[in-house]
């Protein structure tokens, strides 16, 4: 890692999501990197020197994607699920052991071969920090060694047993194993548990029981909840303080009053390390939502409630075989009823909090991203276009420009 100075200049519009900034979108802005950290940012006739000299000639920068929900450890293909499912068949959960067969087939060097190849994806499309599940290991073999390979690549993991109850399992008894063993296994490489509360998948109580085993294994939560119907996953998650709740499609009033509730007293703009009061993100995946015809997830009206919004890709290959935030970012603004800076804020800052790396050292000691302020991780993106409103204005197109991963150019 080289510790020489960057500076990267000419940025015709910077959206820095820094909202204790005094101007979060500068004109004509440079940005300077030290090693791997931010070490300024401001007008570009005042930037400083540096060993290195970028220039964004003319581009809009913002900080790199965080993508705070993705499944990418399998093998296997079900493009003729999906195919069926766009001649009316409905998704079901019960899809999610198509996979796991697949995977577990699968050796650790093609498993891994496909991880790295779909975080290259990922990072192609301007993601800098990229969680990642278990979840198709379903047992405590497979789920350690998905966890073991995911830690090698992701920026941070999630523990997924609670995905879904293997054939000819008793779903108590699995919940069982979930919360002891399997939990214990995957326990050295993950630094997140979550459980999908869902019918057909693990029932309220059962959900209960996950959060509570790996609250006590120390272990931050998270909450895949009201995805297909109604549900506990809302409720569950503000009770046990998750970090997020993750697809959220269909939400009662109380749901949506419960979630603004947990971010009650939170200042954004003074949000540094350890602040108290973060609440329950809730973390919309609209790619997801279009490739299973699902109502889009509400996320005008949580936004409006006062609720902190992520926007991920789930990518998987069961309800979105997609990598690209860009694409999330475009439907949010087009069908969801954001607007670009809400829509880049949830897919940059959103992600963040909802990976509590928002700001300061998280949990494993590394440094805040999600937004470019001093101290920050050097995580930059350009796009080939003069202001991310292009994003939206032309969806689809190639706008991924050169984009900096702690401070190295990842790619050109
Ligand atoms: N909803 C649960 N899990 C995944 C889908 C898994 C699959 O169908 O393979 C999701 O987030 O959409
Ligand atoms: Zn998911």
């Amino acid at each position: 890692m080289s510790s020489a100075s960057k500076l990267v200049t000419n940025i015709g519009e910077l959206s820095t999501q820094d909202l204790a900034a005094d101007t979060p979108v500068l004109r004509d802005a440079a940005v300077v990197f030290e090693g791997e950290r931010i070490s300024w940012i401001g007008p570009a006739r005042q930037a400083p020197a540096a060993d290195e000299v970028v220039d964004a000639g003319g581009r809009a920068g913002l900080p790199g994607w965080v993508d705070s929900h993705t499944h990418l450890v399998f093998a296997g293909d079900r493009s003729a699920e999906f195919d069926a499912r766009m001649a009316g068949q409905a998704y079901e959960a019960g899809g999610i052991a198509v996979t796991t067969e697949a995977t577990r087939a699968a050796s650790d060097y093609d498993l891994t071969r496909l991880l790295l190849a779909r975080a290259a994806e990922a990072a192609a499309g301007g993601t800098t920090y990229l969680e990642t599940k278990t979840g198709y290991g379903l047992s405590v073999e497979e789920e350690r060694r998905h966890a073991r390979i995911a830690s090698t690549v992701a920026d941070t993991v999630t523990f997924l047993g609670a995905h879904l109850v293997p054939d000819g399992a008793d779903a108590d008894e699995y919940t069982d194993l979930v919360c002891t063993d399997m939990l214990a296994a995957v326990r050295p490489y993950v630094q997140w548990a979550d459980v999908f509360c869902e019918q057909g998948a693990f029932t309220t109580d059962q959900s209960r029981r996950v959060l509570q085993a790996a609250r006590e294994a120390g272990l931050g939560l998270r909450v895949h909840g009201n995805q297909l119907g109604p549900g506990a996953g809302v409720q569950l998650a503000v009770e046990f303080g998750a970090a997020s709740v993750d697809h959220v499609n269909h939400l009662s009033d109380d749901d949506v009053a419960t979630l603004a509730d947990s971010w009650s007293g939170w200042d954004d703009a003074g949000a540094g390390a350890g602040a108290p009061g973060a609440g329950t993100v809730a973390t919309c995946l609209p790619a997801c939502d279009l490739s299973t015809r699902a109502p889009l997830a509400p996320a005008r009206r949580l936004l409006d409630a006062g609720v902190q919004v992520a926007l991920a890709s789930n990518c998987n290959p069961g309800t979105s075989y997609t990598s690209s935030m860009n694409f999330c970012v475009a439907t949010a603004v087009l069908q969801m009823g954001l607007t670009v800076q809400e829509a880049v804020r949830a897919a940059t800052y959103g992600g963040a909090l909802a990976l509590r790396v928002h700001a300061g050292e998280d949990r494993d000691g590394a440094r805040a991203v999600g937004s470019l302020a001093v101290g920050h991780r050097a995580d930059l993106q350009l796009l080939n276009a003069p202001s991310v409103a292009h994003l939206a204005y032309r969806p689809g197109m190639p706008l991924t420009g050169p984009v900096f991963r702690a401070g190295e150019l990842v790619r050109r």
